[in-house]
Protein backbone atom coordinates (compact mmCIF):
# COMPACT_ATOMS: atom_id res chain seq x y z
CA UNK A 1 0.00 0.00 0.00
CA UNK A 2 1.40 3.51 -1.06
CA UNK A 3 0.14 6.33 0.35
CA UNK A 4 1.19 10.15 -1.57
CA UNK A 5 0.59 13.17 -0.89
CA UNK A 6 1.96 15.83 -3.37
CA UNK A 7 2.31 19.63 -2.24
CA UNK A 8 -1.14 18.75 -0.40
CA UNK A 9 -2.31 21.81 1.37
CA UNK A 10 -5.32 22.43 3.68
CA UNK A 11 -6.93 26.30 4.66
CA UNK A 12 -9.88 26.32 6.55
CA UNK A 13 -11.63 29.81 7.41
CA UNK A 14 -8.68 31.49 6.45
CA UNK A 15 -5.95 29.36 8.80
CA UNK A 16 -3.48 27.24 6.77
CA UNK A 17 -4.53 24.16 8.82
CA UNK A 18 -1.79 21.99 6.75
CA UNK A 19 1.17 23.54 5.09
CA UNK A 20 1.85 22.28 1.66
CA UNK A 21 2.86 18.60 2.27
CA UNK A 22 5.03 16.26 -0.16
CA UNK A 23 4.99 12.58 1.62
CA UNK A 24 5.21 8.81 0.23
CA UNK A 25 4.46 6.74 2.48
CA UNK A 26 5.28 3.01 1.86
CA UNK A 27 5.99 1.46 5.42
CA UNK A 28 3.50 -0.70 7.53
CA UNK A 29 3.42 1.08 10.64
CA UNK A 30 3.21 4.80 10.69
CA UNK A 31 2.89 6.94 13.91
CA UNK A 32 1.52 10.82 13.72
CA UNK A 33 2.46 12.56 16.56
CA UNK A 34 2.16 16.43 17.52
CA UNK A 35 1.08 19.38 19.79
CA UNK A 36 -2.54 19.57 20.08
CA UNK A 37 -4.12 21.53 17.31
CA UNK A 38 -1.07 20.72 15.03
CA UNK A 39 -2.67 18.88 12.40
CA UNK A 40 -2.72 15.43 13.30
CA UNK A 41 -6.45 14.45 12.32
CA UNK A 42 -6.49 16.70 9.30
CA UNK A 43 -3.66 14.72 8.35
CA UNK A 44 -5.10 11.10 8.50
CA UNK A 45 -8.50 12.18 7.50
CA UNK A 46 -6.88 13.47 4.38
CA UNK A 47 -4.91 10.29 4.00
CA UNK A 48 -8.51 8.39 4.12
CA UNK A 49 -10.38 10.72 2.00
CA UNK A 50 -12.55 11.99 4.42
CA UNK A 51 -10.70 15.43 4.02
CA UNK A 52 -9.68 16.64 0.30
CA UNK A 53 -6.94 19.01 0.11
CA UNK A 54 -7.67 22.66 -0.44
CA UNK A 55 -4.38 22.45 -3.04
CA UNK A 56 -2.44 19.12 -4.51
CA UNK A 57 -3.06 15.97 -4.74
CA UNK A 58 -3.50 12.82 -2.07
CA UNK A 59 -3.52 9.72 -3.58
CA UNK A 60 -4.26 6.08 -1.73
CA UNK A 61 -3.12 2.57 -3.35
CA UNK A 62 -3.30 4.96 -6.87
CA UNK A 63 -6.53 6.22 -6.10
CA UNK A 64 -6.66 9.95 -6.10
CA UNK A 65 -8.89 11.12 -2.68
CA UNK A 66 -10.86 13.88 -4.53
CA UNK A 67 -11.46 11.55 -7.65
CA UNK A 68 -11.95 8.20 -6.02
CA UNK A 69 -13.08 8.79 -2.47
CA UNK A 70 -15.61 6.51 -2.94
CA UNK A 71 -12.40 3.57 -3.92
CA UNK A 72 -10.23 5.17 -1.18
CA UNK A 73 -13.07 4.65 1.86
CA UNK A 74 -14.25 1.12 0.54
CA UNK A 75 -10.51 0.40 1.32
CA UNK A 76 -9.71 2.48 4.53
CA UNK A 77 -11.45 1.71 8.21
CA UNK A 78 -11.48 4.83 10.50
CA UNK A 79 -11.21 4.78 14.15
CA UNK A 80 -11.83 7.76 15.83
CA UNK A 81 -11.15 9.27 19.82
CA UNK A 82 -15.01 9.00 20.00
CA UNK A 83 -16.77 5.78 20.30
CA UNK A 84 -19.77 6.61 19.78
CA UNK A 85 -20.09 8.19 17.18
CA UNK A 86 -18.95 4.60 15.23
CA UNK A 87 -21.37 2.34 17.31
CA UNK A 88 -24.66 2.02 15.66
CA UNK A 89 -26.53 -0.54 16.91
CA UNK A 90 -27.48 -1.60 20.67
CA UNK A 91 -26.03 -4.86 20.65
CA UNK A 92 -22.01 -5.67 20.46
CA UNK A 93 -22.04 -8.69 18.07
CA UNK A 94 -25.21 -6.83 15.95
CA UNK A 95 -22.80 -3.53 16.07
CA UNK A 96 -20.20 -5.86 14.61
CA UNK A 97 -21.81 -7.77 12.10
CA UNK A 98 -23.49 -4.16 10.88
CA UNK A 99 -19.82 -3.19 9.26
CA UNK A 100 -18.77 -6.94 7.82
CA UNK A 101 -22.46 -6.79 6.13
CA UNK A 102 -22.28 -3.51 4.99
CA UNK A 103 -18.52 -4.60 3.43
CA UNK A 104 -20.22 -7.09 1.92
CA UNK A 105 -19.29 -10.54 4.00
CA UNK A 106 -21.08 -13.20 3.69
CA UNK A 107 -22.73 -13.81 6.59
CA UNK A 108 -21.92 -17.17 7.54
CA UNK A 109 -18.18 -15.67 8.05
CA UNK A 110 -19.81 -13.56 10.29
CA UNK A 111 -19.79 -15.20 14.06
CA UNK A 112 -16.30 -16.37 13.17
CA UNK A 113 -14.87 -13.15 12.40
CA UNK A 114 -16.72 -11.55 15.25
CA UNK A 115 -15.11 -14.17 17.27
CA UNK A 116 -11.74 -13.82 16.36
CA UNK A 117 -11.32 -10.31 17.11
CA UNK A 118 -13.42 -10.30 20.50
CA UNK A 119 -10.59 -12.78 21.32
CA UNK A 120 -7.64 -10.58 20.23
CA UNK A 121 -8.72 -7.86 22.17
CA UNK A 122 -9.73 -9.68 25.17
CA UNK A 123 -13.14 -9.20 24.72
CA UNK A 124 -15.40 -11.77 24.43
CA UNK A 125 -17.72 -11.21 27.57
CA UNK A 126 -19.42 -8.08 25.80
CA UNK A 127 -20.51 -10.22 22.97
CA UNK A 128 -24.04 -9.88 23.96
CA UNK A 129 -24.28 -6.88 26.01
CA UNK A 130 -25.79 -3.41 25.28
CA UNK A 131 -23.41 -1.25 23.92
CA UNK A 132 -25.26 1.88 25.92
CA UNK A 133 -24.66 0.22 29.51
CA UNK A 134 -20.65 -0.43 28.59
CA UNK A 135 -17.79 1.96 30.21
CA UNK A 136 -15.84 4.16 27.98
CA UNK A 137 -12.93 2.15 27.49
CA UNK A 138 -15.04 -0.50 26.24
CA UNK A 139 -17.04 1.33 24.17
CA UNK A 140 -13.75 2.29 22.67
CA UNK A 141 -12.83 -1.14 21.75
CA UNK A 142 -15.58 -2.17 20.59
CA UNK A 143 -15.55 0.76 18.01
CA UNK A 144 -11.99 -0.47 17.51
CA UNK A 145 -12.84 -4.13 16.90
CA UNK A 146 -16.33 -2.97 14.66
CA UNK A 147 -13.12 -1.11 12.72
CA UNK A 148 -10.59 -4.61 12.34
CA UNK A 149 -13.00 -7.03 12.06
CA UNK A 150 -13.85 -6.18 8.34
CA UNK A 151 -9.65 -5.91 7.87
CA UNK A 152 -9.69 -3.06 5.75
CA UNK A 153 -6.27 -2.80 3.70
CA UNK A 154 -5.79 0.80 5.29
CA UNK A 155 -6.55 1.31 8.78
CA UNK A 156 -6.57 4.75 10.28
CA UNK A 157 -6.89 5.08 14.03
CA UNK A 158 -7.18 8.28 15.72
CA UNK A 159 -6.37 8.39 19.13
CA UNK A 160 -8.38 5.01 19.45
CA UNK A 161 -6.67 4.23 23.34
CA UNK A 162 -7.23 7.68 25.24
CA UNK A 163 -9.87 5.55 27.47
CA UNK A 164 -7.79 2.48 27.56
CA UNK A 165 -6.11 1.15 30.95
CA UNK A 166 -2.11 -0.25 30.42
CA UNK A 167 -3.67 -4.01 29.81
CA UNK A 168 -5.79 -2.89 26.45
CA UNK A 169 -3.32 -0.13 25.17
CA UNK A 170 -1.20 -3.27 24.92
CA UNK A 171 -3.67 -5.57 23.32
CA UNK A 172 -4.49 -2.78 20.77
CA UNK A 173 -0.67 -2.21 20.22
CA UNK A 174 0.04 -6.10 20.18
CA UNK A 175 -2.52 -6.45 17.57
CA UNK A 176 -1.01 -3.95 15.39
CA UNK A 177 1.63 -5.05 15.46
CA UNK A 178 0.90 -8.50 13.71
CA UNK A 179 -1.62 -6.94 11.24
CA UNK A 180 -0.64 -7.13 7.56
CA UNK A 181 -2.40 -4.26 6.58
CA UNK A 182 -0.88 -0.85 6.42
CA UNK A 183 -1.63 1.50 10.02
CA UNK A 184 -1.66 5.14 10.67
CA UNK A 185 -1.90 6.03 13.97
CA UNK A 186 -2.58 9.20 16.01
CA UNK A 187 -1.48 9.51 19.51
CA UNK A 188 -0.03 11.06 22.40
CA UNK A 189 0.59 7.81 23.59
CA UNK A 190 4.36 7.93 22.55
CA UNK A 191 5.33 4.83 24.12
CA UNK A 192 2.64 2.69 21.41
CA UNK A 193 4.82 3.40 18.93
CA UNK A 194 8.29 2.41 19.84
CA UNK A 195 8.25 -0.50 17.23
CA UNK A 196 6.87 1.41 14.24
CA UNK A 197 8.00 1.66 10.88
CA UNK A 198 8.18 5.42 10.70
CA UNK A 199 6.82 8.25 13.06
CA UNK A 200 5.58 11.76 11.64
CA UNK A 201 5.94 14.43 13.81
CA UNK A 202 3.71 17.78 13.01
CA UNK A 203 3.68 21.36 14.79
CA UNK A 204 1.71 23.76 13.34
CA UNK A 205 0.47 22.14 10.20
CA UNK A 206 4.20 21.63 9.12
CA UNK A 207 5.87 18.47 9.28
CA UNK A 208 9.12 18.82 11.94
CA UNK A 209 10.89 15.60 12.16
CA UNK A 210 10.15 12.45 9.92
CA UNK A 211 12.04 8.97 10.52
CA UNK A 212 12.57 6.05 13.29
CA UNK A 213 10.55 6.59 16.66
CA UNK A 214 13.94 7.72 18.66
CA UNK A 215 14.59 10.28 16.40
CA UNK A 216 11.07 11.44 15.93
CA UNK A 217 10.27 11.29 19.71
CA UNK A 218 13.36 13.09 20.78
CA UNK A 219 12.37 15.67 18.34
CA UNK A 220 9.00 15.99 19.63
CA UNK A 221 10.39 15.94 23.05
CA UNK A 222 12.98 19.09 22.13
CA UNK A 223 10.06 21.06 20.02
CA UNK A 224 7.59 20.44 22.81
CA UNK A 225 9.73 22.30 25.59
N1 LIG B 1 -12.97 23.80 9.76
C1 LIG B 1 -12.00 24.38 10.44
N2 LIG B 1 -11.95 25.73 10.59
C2 LIG B 1 -10.98 26.34 11.27
N3 LIG B 1 -9.95 25.68 11.85
C3 LIG B 1 -9.95 24.35 11.74
C4 LIG B 1 -10.94 23.62 11.03
N4 LIG B 1 -10.64 22.30 11.09
C5 LIG B 1 -9.52 22.22 11.83
N5 LIG B 1 -9.10 23.43 12.23
C6 LIG B 1 -7.91 23.76 13.04
O1 LIG B 1 -6.82 23.07 12.50
C7 LIG B 1 -5.89 22.74 13.51
C8 LIG B 1 -5.52 21.27 13.40
O2 LIG B 1 -6.58 20.45 13.90
P1 LIG B 1 -6.41 18.90 14.11
O3 LIG B 1 -7.70 18.37 14.65
O4 LIG B 1 -5.89 18.30 12.86
O5 LIG B 1 -5.29 18.85 15.25
P2 LIG B 1 -4.66 17.62 16.05
O6 LIG B 1 -3.18 17.70 15.85
O7 LIG B 1 -5.33 16.36 15.69
O8 LIG B 1 -4.99 18.03 17.56
P3 LIG B 1 -5.34 17.19 18.91
O9 LIG B 1 -4.05 16.61 19.41
O10 LIG B 1 -5.80 18.30 19.82
O11 LIG B 1 -6.40 16.20 18.59
C9 LIG B 1 -6.54 23.15 14.82
O12 LIG B 1 -6.01 24.39 15.23
C10 LIG B 1 -8.00 23.26 14.48
O13 LIG B 1 -8.66 24.19 15.32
Amino acid sequence: MKLTFTDATLVRNGKTVLHPLDLELTERRIGLIGANGSGKSTLARMAGGLIRPSEGAVTVAGYDTARDDKAVRRITGFVFQNPDSQIVYPIVEEDLAFGLKERGFAKAEHRKRIGNVLDRLGITDLRERLAHELSGGERQLVALAGVLVTEPELLILDEPTTLLDLRHSRRIANHIAALPQTVIFVTHHLDLLVDFDRVIVLDDGRIIADGDPANAIAAYKRAMI
